[in-house]
């Protein structure tokens, strides 16, 4: 009896997309098989580290254990910056004063390539690009006047747009309130990450506008997001974001809210914005169809680094959230960043950390714990930040290196009670970075929920006592302190990182600005893509047949010429028909060899197409 196979194959997955023939060949071992694990848990003993290419180099570190030699080690190595408030401990980390020396040289070389990059070095070679968002904060730097104004004509139309908004001078066509109140944000990657961090981490309780994000093609996740919006669709402002304007997942985000606002009755052009670069896809669509407004984004702003440009401060200007302060905070972040003294640059230190814990290969994975909660995703925008830039299989010489910083983390104490066990007492595969954030609660609404002890002093209690409880156990980790989280701290937060990135992926003699593998992805996607389309046409031909021939999943790779992906065949029959596209199937999903499929219906237009 024919049956649809959906209900048998619904479990089947279409994520597997790497045909065999594309898979990369096995990888030469590099530095990292070579080493030892840096540290086994006890008071003194032998590291193994390597300075990029080098051959590995026997140092001698360890955690230091007597308490009062630990805290000379606090004292002597705490970075300040007075004016932003941050501080940053490196003392749970066990480099020696012989490995900082050692390192000097790698740091001298980075110093310059950062120094370069500034000046407007073609700092992205694989791309011919510059690398310029550290002008965004500070727009003097730039190599030229054309760029300068073009970074202050941004920000200046950015303040200008949202100030109309917020006051209504700008109003949507058909809303009842005749306001915008609510932000629809489409975007992936570096045009999502950004702007979702900053959200949750300084949009105020009753924002001006309430921002909501589409940033998949899951098409069930974009349908929760409107049907979330509900009426209040015609006062959305929809901001569609892409620094290339051709990015699948975010143009599919923008077909499906512009079919929303058809079905609504309403005028889409009039509430839609186009974030990207000039002349792209979307740039174009958005002049021709005249969207209420377009801003720029800058061939030499990559997406992970872009929250300072339009990109990030749109948003942010719409919640209410301060953006000179963030921009303020970033510009002396850099201003610090800048240092070419290892100690006094908290960059520098940071990368010298990571360097030190992974053996400059990434043997060790990064965990980020905010103690804090608006500070949550402030390890998935770190996640892309680090692992996009530093993730790469060739160096700067073209030599094979695998390189990377895995980087993984919620907050805390709620990971307290998930997998703090493990980091505590499995295994050793980690180091960890905390973010402390000094002010509780704003002044005046604390209260002590039993004496002398308030609930911050728990969290605080929880910090602590986990970095004790690590350390004690031979797990290393980083604190980063701020005064509170502000506007001024999550800019400086954020260029911190981006230059810890910038300096690292010196020391280990990578381009952090490209994403070669990325692109692996999308060219795959588009394959399979590509390969349903020749499967519909040849079930189609079969089934206008008369009598409709069904055919085997052999048959149909056959007939499609491509016997080699009869796998990615069977997986794109069975999503298909999961997903009420007129396949129908004989035969058991269990055991597709015996299964058999045929179209419902024959399009006989598309015999001819
Ligand atoms: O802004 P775009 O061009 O849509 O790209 C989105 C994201 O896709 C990537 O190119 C690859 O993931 C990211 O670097 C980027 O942030």
């Amino acid at each position: 009896m024919a049956s649809s196979i959906s209900g048998l194959c619904s479990s089947s997955s279409s994520t597997l997309i790497r045909k065999p023939h594309l898979a990369p060949p096995p990888p030469k071992p590099h530095l990292a098989e070579t080493l030892k694990p840096p540290f086994s848990g006890k008071s003194r003993h032998i590291l193994t580290y390597a300075v990029a290419r080098d051959a590995p180099v026997e140092k001698k570190g360890g955690l230091e254990r007597d308490p009062k030699a630990l805290w000379e080690r606090y004292t002597e190595w705490l970075y300040q910056h007075k004016e932003l408030g941050l501080y940053l401990d490196v003392s749970r980390m066990g480099f020696t004063d012989e490995f900082v020396k050692e390192m000097e040289p790698r740091f001298m070389k980075a110093f310059k390539a950062m120094e370069d990059l500034e000046k407007g070095a073609i700092s992205n070679p694989d791309e011919g690009r510059m690398v310029g968002h550290y002008w965004l904060r500070n727009p003097k730097l730039s190599p030229n006047s054309f760029l300068r104004l073009q970074i202050e004509n941004t920000l200046e139309a950015i303040c200008a747009f949202s100030q109309d908004i917020i006051a209504a001078k700008i109003k949507p066509p058909s809303s009842p309130d005749g306001r915008f109140t609510q932000i629809l944000s489409v975007g992936i990657g570096g045009s999502a990450l950004g702007p979702q961090f900053v959200a949750e981490a300084l949009a105020p309780d009753n924002p001006p506008l309430k921002i909501r994000f589409i940033d998949n093609t899951d098409p069930a996740g974009i349908d929760h997001q409107i049907a979330q919006l509900g009426p209040e669709l015609a006062s959305t402002l929809v901001i569609v974001i892409s620094k290339s304007g051709g990015t699948p997942e975010t143009r599919n985000g923008l077909l499906e809210v512009q079919k929303a606002f058809r079905e609504a009755g309403l005028n889409f052009a009039k509430q839609g914005v186009a974030i990207t670069q000039e002349n792209s896809l979307l740039d174009n669509t958005a002049r021709i169809e005249g969207w209420l407004a377009r801003f720029p984004m800058f061939d030499w702003v990559g997406g992970r680094t872009s929250e300072m440009s339009a990109v990030g401060l749109l948003a942010a200007a719409l919640q209410g959230i301060d953006i000179k302060e963030m921009l303020a905070g970033a510009s002396l972040m850099d201003e610090a960043t800048r240092t070419p003294v290892v100690k006094n640059n908290p960059a520098a230190l940071l990368a010298l950390c990571w360097y030190w814990a992974s053996g400059g290969v990434g043997s060790k994975d990064m965990v980020v714990l905010p103690y804090k909660d608006s500070l949550l995703l402030f390890s998935r925008y770190l996640q892309q930040l680090v692992m996009e830039s530093l993730g790469k299989e060739f160096d700067l010489d073209g030599n094979r290196v695998n390189q990377g910083l895995t980087v993984y983390g919620n907050k805390g104490s709620t990971d307290q009670h998930a997998y703090i066990q493990q980091l505590r007492e499995g295994v050793h595969n980690f180091f960890a970075t905390f973010i402390e954030v000094l002010r509780d609660r704003p002044p005046g609404h604390d209260w002590e929920l039993e004496p002398g002890v308030t609930c911050g002093d728990y969290l605080f209690g929880m910090l602590q006592g986990t970095r004790s409880a690590l350390y004690a156990n031979g797990r290393e980790s980083v604190t980063v302190t701020v005064q509170e989280v502000n506007p001024r701290s999550v800019g400086a937060l954020i260029a911190l990182y981006e230059r810890a990135v910038g300096i690292y992926a010196s020391l280990v003699n990578v381009n952090a600005y490209h994403q070669p593998g990325v692109e692996a992805g999308k060219k795959a996607a588009g394959e399979v893509l590509a390969l349903q389309k020749r499967v519909l046409a040849v079930l189609n031909e079969a089934s206008c047949k008369d009598p409709v021939e069904p055919l085997s999943i052999e048959e149909v790779a056959d007939r499609c010429h491509a016997p080699e992906d009869i796998e990615m065949i069977y997986k794109i029959i069975a999503h298909m028909a999961a997903n009420d596209r007129a396949i129908i199937a004989e035969g058991d999903c269990g055991s597709p060899r015996s299964v058999k499929v045929f179209l419902g219906e024959c399009n006989v237009d598309a015999l001819y197409a």
